[in-house]
């Protein structure tokens, strides 16, 4: 996933929960998905076998473990120890973990085990109810690469063109050598979901099945409009490419 994500051509993810693995993966190898994102958090079970075994479901695919904490809109119920447990069971087999900025208790801990399985970091920011200004944002955003992330993920409820256009100045302004998933959530911020790859937003999550996030695009018609926009995403999802 870190050539992927070094090459510089989009990628769409797909999040999934452990509802019926074995089949969502061969789905999703098919489809060209680029990266299945494991929502645990959302699992009907997290005891570590269960989890362990649902990752494996994915071999073959590049996966994002991600056990979203409560306070950022996520579904954990455990304790942030139990989290880290989790977190440190999935790194040897996964190629990335998503882990919030806010986890100050468990995040040195959750990017370590990250790096040593060479698994990337995207240290994450969430904000459901609004979009904070651009300075805020910012300054976020260099806590997060302080803290050691390979990727900073900010995803922020934008509710006017206004809050749109402090989301694609974070990715304008960000430095060369930050990579940056930068996501304008509900109806407003769709259009973030197609176009800020253009401006530099290495990712952009979708759904097969049910829309989990309000302004989510799903998967086909997200791979549709990427294939339209992005010509080197083309090249690489038509037969023969790579
Ligand atoms: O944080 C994000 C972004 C997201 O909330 C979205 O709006 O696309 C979807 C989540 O699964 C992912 O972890």
């Amino acid at each position: 996933m870190r050539a992927l994500v070094d090459g510089g051509v989009p990628l769409v993810a797909v999040s999934f929960d452990d509802n019926d693995c074995e089949r969502a993966a061969r789905e999703a190898l098919a489809s060209g998905v680029d990266v299945a994102e494991l929502r645990i958090d959302r699992f009907s079970r997290t005891d570590v076998g269960h989890v362990l075994e649902k990752v494996h479901a994915f071999r073959g695919l590049p996966v994002l473990a991600t056990v979203r904490s409560a306070v950022e809109g996520g579904g954990w119920g455990g304790t942030e120890e139990e989290r880290l447990d989790l977190f440190r069971a999935v790194a040897p087999l996964v190629d990335a973990v998503d882990v919030e900025l806010s986890s100050g208790g468990i995040l040195t801990d959750v990017i370590s085990a990250a790096r040593a399985h060479d698994a990337l970091s995207i240290v994450s920011y969430h904000n459901f109810d609004h979009t904070p200004g651009l300075d805020s944002l910012e300054a976020i955003v260099r806590d997060a690469e302080t803290a050691g992330a390979d990727i900073v993920k900010i995803s922020t409820m934008a509710t006017s063109g206004t809050d749109v256009k402090t989301l694609a100045s974070l990715l304008l302004n960000a430095g060369e050598n930050t990579q940056m998933i930068v996501i304008a959530m509900g109806a407003t911020g769709t259009a973030s979901r197609i176009f800020f790859p253009a401006l530099g937003s290495r990712l952009t999550y979708t759904f097969i099945g049910h829309q989990p996030t309000s302004g989510q695009l799903d998967f086909a018609e997200t791979f549709a409009l990427m294939r339209k926009f992005y010509p080197e995403f083309d090249r690489r999802k038509a037969p023969g490419g790579s």
